[in-house]
């Protein structure tokens, strides 16, 4: 478990828990009263990570993993999950609104601390770009992530080797070797698929995701570390005023 301040402990007692299960990691804000920490684990370990969290505490989620969310069911007695039909400070314009990853609704809820219309770029295990536009979220773009990308060109061939680190500041140059033409391709694919949302809506931009640091050298953008969580704040408080 990975946390911002002093070393692992027992989470016994405190006021709400936010949890974010992404497909690659699992992120925790511990609330109570004017304190606040984040700790986050690798989503493949919730199952030992959840059990140093007392089962009593409130807690208000979002999960894009299955599996996780049951786990998290069996665990915490007092749970809420996020859905399209919480009372939300948004509205959702989405065809398939039981579809939508909660992740999404997290973050355009947690972009309203900056404006009423973004572009939302969450560069996780996958890219996802979204809109929302006067306090409606419209929808975006589902792109395979970097780390992805990469894996998936290693496994589907026989010749290109695994790229792990993305260490280029430019890319707009021909790759001249194979790592550097696989680590060129993926940032070309991803910032250029970026910037064209960025001309067509002319929004500014919120960036957030564990590759989200690394896309700030390529994009001008707001770079907002747990974006998710802090939707899940901004959720939360909508909700007991409302
Ligand atoms: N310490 C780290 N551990 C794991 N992945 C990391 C780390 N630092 C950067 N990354 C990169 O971040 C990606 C995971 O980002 P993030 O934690 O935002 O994804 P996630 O948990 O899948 O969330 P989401 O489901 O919202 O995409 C990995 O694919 C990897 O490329
Ligand atoms: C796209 C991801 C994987 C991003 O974390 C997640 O939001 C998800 O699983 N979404 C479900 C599909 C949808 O949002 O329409």
């Amino acid at each position: 478990m990975t946390e911002t301040s002093s070393k692992m402990q027992y989470y016994g007692d405190y006021n709400l828990l936010l949890i974010d299960v992404g497909n690659t990691r699992t992120k925790v804000r511990i609330i109570k009263d004017s304190f606040k920490k984040d700790v986050s684990f690798p989503t493949s370990e919730i199952k030992k990570n959840i059990e140093k969290f007392n089962p009593n505490s409130s807690v208000i989620a979002v999960s894009v993993v299955n599996k996780a969310t049951e786990i998290l069911k069996t665990h915490f007695k007092n749970i809420k999950f996020i859905t399209a039909q919480t009372n939300l400070p948004i509205k959702i314009n989405y065809l398939t609104p039981q579809t939508l990853g909660t992740d999404r609704i997290a973050h355009a809820c947690g972009g309203l601390l900056y404006g009423n219309s973004f572009i939302i770029v969450n560069a996780g295990t996958t890219t996802v770009i979204d809109i929302v536009k006067e306090r409606k979220f419209l929808g975006g773009w589902i792109l395979p992530g970097i780390k992805l990308s990469s894996q998936c060109l290693y496994k589907f061939t026989s010749k290109l080797p695994l790229v792990e680190n993305f260490t280029l500041n430019n890319f707009y140059e021909p790759g001249n070797s194979t790592t550097e033409c696989i680590e060129k391709g993926i940032l070309l694919f991803t910032v250029s698929s970026i910037q064209k949302v960025k001309k067509t809506f002319n929004l500014p931009i919120i960036l957030t995701g564990g590759n989200g640091k690394l896309l700030t050298n390529f994009i001008k953008a707001k770079y907002v570390e747990n974006l998710t969580l802090n939707g899940l704040e901004v959720i939360a408080n909508f909700s007991s005023q409302s």
